[in-house]
Parts: C-alpha cells; sequence; structure tokens
C-alpha cells in the first residue's frame, strides 16, 4: 500500500480466505527517497512522466516485497497472492475516473507471485465512490468487539467506518487527515511531517477559520462520499495563509479534527468508542483534541491488538484473497456501489 501522504509503502503478511483473518504475519514500512517522493508528488493528477514513475513505483513494491519474504523467511512460492494498491495520482468519482499506478504484470513477474491490483475502477465505473475499501476489513477485525464502534483511519485522508451491533456498515471519507498538516510543516520548516505534532501544539488554533472550513459543501453531502488527497487544499489555503507557522499548523490539525466530530452526525446510531489507526494516530495534538471534541473513548487500534500502521496493508492482503474468492468488494454503504460489487485484476506470474 502506498497511500496518500506519500510517506512510502507498507507491506504486510496477512493468512486469510478473504471473510476471516486466520493469522497476521510480520509488516514493514519503507520510506521514500525524498527525490522519489518528489516525482511522485509531481505526477499527482496525472500529469507529467506516469509512466516512468509508474515502472520505478512497482520496482520499490517488489523490493518492498523481497525484503517482507526475507524477514518472514518465505520463500514467494509460499505467498499466494500479493495485493497491490498502487498509489492514487487522480480521483474523481464524479467523473466516473480514479487512476491507481502500479504495473501489475510487471509486479508479478519481478515477484513471482501472482497479483491483484486496479480494486477501485470497478466500483467507480459503477457509480461509485471506489473509496473507501478498507472498512471490510475493519469489520473482519472488529468481529468480537461491543459495537456500535467507529474506526478513523487518520492518513493523508482522513476515513471513517462506522461498525453497528449487526455488522451493518457505513463508510466515508471525513476530511483531510494528515496532507495538508504535511504540506504545511514542508514549506515552513522544510520537515515533511510536524513530528509529534510539536509545530501544532506551539500555536494557537484560529476558531474562525474552523469555522470557515465546516462551511465546505462536502460536509453537508449524505455519505458515502470520498476525497482527492488535495481536494481541501484551496479551501484551507485560503483560510491559514498568513497565520504564523505554529498557528497555521494548530489550525490546520484542527480541521482534521473538526472533520471528525462532523462525521458522526452521519452515524445511524451514537458510538461509545473510536479506535484510530494511519499515522495521525501518533499525532498528540489530533488525538488529545479528538477526545476534547468527541467526549467519548478516543484510542488507538493498538490498544485492541491491531497493529495501527499496516492495516491498510493487511486490508489490501485481505481484499486479495477476496477477489479470489468471487467476493465482493463494496457495498452500498461504503461506496455508495449500486448493489454489492466485486473488482480488481488478477496478473499471473
Ligand atoms: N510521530 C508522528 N507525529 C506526527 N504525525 C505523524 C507521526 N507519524 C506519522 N505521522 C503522520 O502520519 C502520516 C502517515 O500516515 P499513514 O501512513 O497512515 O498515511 P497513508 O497510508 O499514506 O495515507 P492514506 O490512509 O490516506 O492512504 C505522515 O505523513 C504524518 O503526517
Ligand atoms: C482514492 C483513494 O486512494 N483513497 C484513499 C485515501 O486515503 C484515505 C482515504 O482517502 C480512503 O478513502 C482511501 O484509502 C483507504 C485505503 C481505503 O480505500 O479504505
Amino acid at each position: 500500500m502506498s497511500g496518500t501522504s506519500l510517506d512510502g509503502v507498507d507491506a504486510a503478511l496477512v493468512e486469510t480466505d478473504g471473510e476471516r483473518v486466520l493469522g497476521l504475519g510480520p509488516s514493514l514500512t519503507v520510506p521514500y527517497e525524498p527525490g522519489f517522493r518528489q516525482r511522485l508528488r509531481a505526477v499527482l493528477g496525472g500529469v507529467g512522466p506516469v509512466a516512468e514513475v509508474e515502472r520505478d513505483l512497482t520496482l520499490i513494491h517488489a523490493e518492498v516485497v523481497r525484503c517482507l519474504l526475507v524477514q518472514a523467511g518465505l520463500a514467494p512460492s509460499a505467498v499466494g497472492l500479493i495485493g497491490f494498491h498502487g498509489h492514487t495520482i487522480l480521483h474523481r468519482p464524479e467523473e466516473r475516473r480514479t487512476w491507481q499506478i502500479g504495473d501489475g504484470a510487471l509486479l508479478a513477474a519481478t515477484t513471482g507471485i501472482d497479483v491483484v491490483c486496479d480494486f477501485r475502477a470497478n466500483d467507480v465505473a459503477e457509480g461509485g465512490q471506489g473509496a473507501p475499501l478498507v472498512p471490510v476489513y475493519h469489520r473482519a477485525l472488529a468481529a468480537g468487539l461491543d459495537a456500535p464502534l467507529a474506526v478513523l483511519n487518520l492518513g493523508g485522508v482522513g476515513n471513517v467506518t462506522w461498525i453497528g451491533r449487526d455488522g451493518g456498515l457505513l463508510a466515508f471519507d471525513t476530511g483531510p487527515g494528515n496532507a495538508l498538516l504535511d504540506d504545511w510543516a514542508l514549506a515552513h520548516t522544510g520537515q515533511p511531517v510536524d513530528l509529534d505534532g510539536r509545530l501544532a501544539d506551539s500555536g494557537r488554533v484560529d476558531q474562525a477559520a474552523v469555522a470557515a472550513f465546516l462551511a465546505h459543501p462536502y460536509f453537508d453531502r449524505v455519505p458515502p462520499k470520498s476525497l482527492d488527497r488535495d481536494d481541501f487544499q484551496a479551501h484551507a489555503a485560503a483560510l491559514v495563509t498568513g497565520l504564523s507557522a505554529a498557528d497555521g499548523a494548530a489550525t490546520l490539525a484542527a480541521f482534521t479534527v473538526a472533520s471528525v466530530a462532523a462525521a458522526s452526525r452521519w452515524f445511524p446510531e451514537p458510538v461509545a468508542r473510536w479506535l484510530v489507526c494511519g499515522g495521525g494516530r501518533r499525532n498528540p495534538a489530533i488525538m488529545r483534541a479528538l477526545t476534547e471534541s468527541l467526549a467519548v473513548a478516543v484510542e488507538p487500534v493498538d490498544i485492541v491488538g491491531w497493529d495501527g500502521d499496516a492495516l491498510e496493508a493487511q486490508a489490501f492482503a485481505f481484499l486479495a484473497a477476496r477477489v479470489k474468492a468471487g467476493l465482493p468488494l463494496t457495498f452500498p454503504q461504503t461506496t455508495g456501489a449500486p448493489r454489492p460489487l466485486g473488482g480488481g485484476r488478477v496478473f499471473r506470474a
């Protein structure tokens, strides 16, 4: 999995039939070199040397697979499938377009393992949002936990899965996750992340900007709904331009938190607990503000034994197994699909 924050590749080993999680193996995150991150950022929107970047991205994934197998002490022949999300460079479901770069044939040939890719295309072609896809995996992991429950992912973009008592789902993107804050940190400190939320913690939230941020029509749209990495960039930039580095970071973190709080109004039933995965759970400025704002327990998923860094990578292994088993990936309540839909393309090694 290469997520919208452009931080690197996450890989994980999972034993699954696509319905149950039978075992979890090791996982690994390999950060992109700054130079490759720049090249990847430059093709967002589907412009520039996409084919070259796609090839290199695929070869980087192949190397990460190799390292994961070494770590696990497994030969390629011991692995049934690779679920290869690729990297989203464009996502406009209202135009029935979504584009994840990643060459499934090349990854299969390089690793010697069958590959499933293109998880979002069929859903979008059928009028769904094409995202989020992870909710079915959240539900599989949450079997046995008290519900209703919300699982929040704070990656580049934020997304939530509401899981009801009977396993019913509602899922959608909440708003920005860390991407705006990362871009702000890079521009103002030269570092790609506001590490441990230190910059945000040292600033003051511009409450008027937060109120103006929430006036964006996305928050009134009935879910399911999804976002591209930079859908809020112009709206947010107009509200924080001119603020100091610290106040801008504090205010952008507050945008993330306010978006999550705004999401809960769509839940069919209130939840008593939020479990948070993704890199944003490491930002204390965000986690503290979420607890204050949601007024219920907000905890990292690690507290229930899940791996909050590997979860998305695990999800694409689970989804690949679903493709192989002919099970649906998306549902009316997760992407707005017209009916439960399959998807994915398989490349044999
Ligand atoms: N110690 C930390 N302090 C602050 N922020 C952190 C820390 N560690 C990670 N992050 C944030 O988490 C981000 C990475 O999160 P993650 O790996 O979940 O994103 P992703 O998988 O790329 O995104 P998506 O879920 O949108 O696909 C970083 O870009 C950074 O903003
Ligand atoms: C189009 C796309 O790549 N969307 C990502 C992005 O990053 C977070 C959020 O927006 C989520 O909807 C999705 O990723 C996760 C893995 C998902 O599909 O569940």
